[in-house]
């Protein structure tokens, strides 16, 4: 069972509680969407900005991890999502979101006309730590797909422009529970599931 009060959102259990770090209401929504009720820990929602460091996917999410644990002091899950153009060798990466804000759906399209390859992977990395001083685990999942002129819904991110492979549609034209069931934060929040139920007492 799901209940939110004000802006944090719990799965309701008598397990232990984790809590999902992130300043992105869609993500949270998405997230919540896709593991249901059938997780052995209760989630709940902080809604921290956390800095994010440079590096590479696997760094930024791991240091932005041990961040929020630090703030929290106990078990959080933080994810971090990529948006990678092959034209450009893999950015702008962990740093879509600073394009997506001065550029636009439109203007990441645009970008790549000069390059005439419009390929591009979105990367959901989620990680999970137990505290500030534990290892962190960290569980990806891809989506290969195109960079489109805009279409569908604007109100996720790069939604609008991003079209998965296989589709005719972009992640703003897919019903939201389509999108839920091939995203890049689906298979990633699969795996981070399918560890916590391989571990659960
Ligand atoms: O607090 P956090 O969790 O960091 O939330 P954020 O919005 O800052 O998110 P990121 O740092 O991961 O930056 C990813 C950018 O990509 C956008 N984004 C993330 N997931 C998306 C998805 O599934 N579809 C479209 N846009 C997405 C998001 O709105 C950001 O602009
Ligand atoms: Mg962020």
């Amino acid at each position: 069972m799901i209940r939110v009060f004000g802006n944090s959102v719990r799965m309701m259990s008598s397990q232990k509680e984790v809590v999902f770090v992130t300043g992105n209401a869609k993500k949270l929504e998405e997230v919540v969407a896709i593991l249901g009720s059938s997780v052995p820990f209760k989630l709940v929602n902080r809604k921290i900005d956390l800095p994010e460091l440079q590096g590479d996917v696997d760094d930024v999410c791991k240091k932005k991890c041990l961040e929020a644990a630090g703030i929290v002091q106990g078990p959080v899950i933080v994810e971090d999502t990529c948006l990678c153009f092959e034209a450009l060798g893999g950015l702008p990466g962990p740093y879509i979101k600073w394009f997506l804000d001065k550029l636009g759906p439109e203007g990441l399209h645009k970008m790549l006309i000069g390059f005439d390859e419009f390929s591009a992977k979105a990367i959901c990395t989620m990680a999970y730590a137990e505290g500030p001083d534990s290892e962190v685990l960290l569980f990806q999942g891809v989506t290969p797909g195109k960079i489109v002129i805009p279409r569908g819904r604007r109100d996720f991110g790069w939604d609008a422009c991003f079209q998965p492979e296989g589709y005719d549609m972009t992640y703003g034209e897919l019903p939201k529970e389509e999108k839920n069931k091939i995203s890049h934060r689906s298979k990633a929040v699969q795996i981070l599931k399918n560890h916590f139920d391989s571990n659960a007492s």
